[in-house]
């Protein structure tokens, strides 16, 4: 997947710098109903882009807010979070996370502090929204607490991809939020990153130049 993406129109990330363009990604074990709940918000109309060499569909939807036309990325996987980690391009530039585990099997909620983490080391501050999936098949499973999303300070949110509770309330969240944080505070954030990287390059380029061996401590820049 890396290397060739800006190969591809629909992989090119810099469109999300516009400022009518977001990214939002979802997250979650294999099953846990993903591909469901997109398919059921956009049920009506949706263009799913199948992307197999890339593991990838993109569902584009467009929408208004606040009087302007809004093209709303949603990212899926399809296969690569069977080995429990995504390729770093998934998260690139994604302005919101869907986090999703199906309530009738604890291991996928167990699952999402890895999903989290893994979440937080390429974007640190994107808002991220909690999904308990499959409510029908229990209802009771509601009544339960998931302390996961509490703890982390994340909204969460009862739904089911089968009979449409909550999915809306989850999708138009996920946009609005996704449209302040990037109004806010990513395009300040990927530049302190950004910033950094080269802080770190320079000092490591002077420190060479003060004599020290040349290749202790350095990362090729090749
Ligand atoms: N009862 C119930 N079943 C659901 C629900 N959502 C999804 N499923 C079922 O769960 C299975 C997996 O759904 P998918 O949407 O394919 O799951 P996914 O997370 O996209 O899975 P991968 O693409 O393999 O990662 C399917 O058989 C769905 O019919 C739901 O809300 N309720
Ligand atoms: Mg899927």
């Amino acid at each position: 997947m890396a290397g060739d993406g800006n190969s591809i129109p629909e992989l090119e990330q810099e469109k999300y710098d516009s400022d009518e363009q977001v990214k939002i990604i979802c997250l979650g074990d294999s099953a846990v109903g993903k591909s469901k709940l997109m398919e059921r918000f956009l049920l009506d109309g949706y263009r799913p882009q199948q992307l197999s060499t890339y593991a990838l569909t993109l569902y584009k939807y467009t929408t208004t807010i606040n009087g302007k036309p809004v093209l709303v990325d949603f990212w899926d996987t399809a296969g690569q979070e069977r080995f429990q980690s995504m390729h770093p391009s998934y998260y690139h530039k994604a302005h919101a996370c869907i986090m999703v585990f199906d309530v009738q099997r604890k291991v996928t909620y167990k699952s999402l502090s890895n999903w989290y983490k893994e979440l937080r080391e390429y974007r640190p501050e994107i808002p991220c929204l909690v999904v308990a999936n499959k409510i029908d098949a229990d209802m009771r499973v509601t009544q339960k607490s998931f302390n996961f999303a509490k703890k982390q300070g994340l909204p969460f949110y009862f739904v089911s991809a089968a009979d449409g509770t909550n999915v809306v309330k989850v999708f138009k969240d996920s946009i609005n939020m996704a449209l302040s944080y990037k109004k806010n505070s990513s395009d300040f954030m990927d530049e302190v990153m950004r910033e950094l990287e080269n802080f770190e390059l320079e000092s490591k380029e002077d420190s060479s130049d003060k004599g020290e061996k040349p290749n202790e401590g350095k990362t090729d820049l090749v």
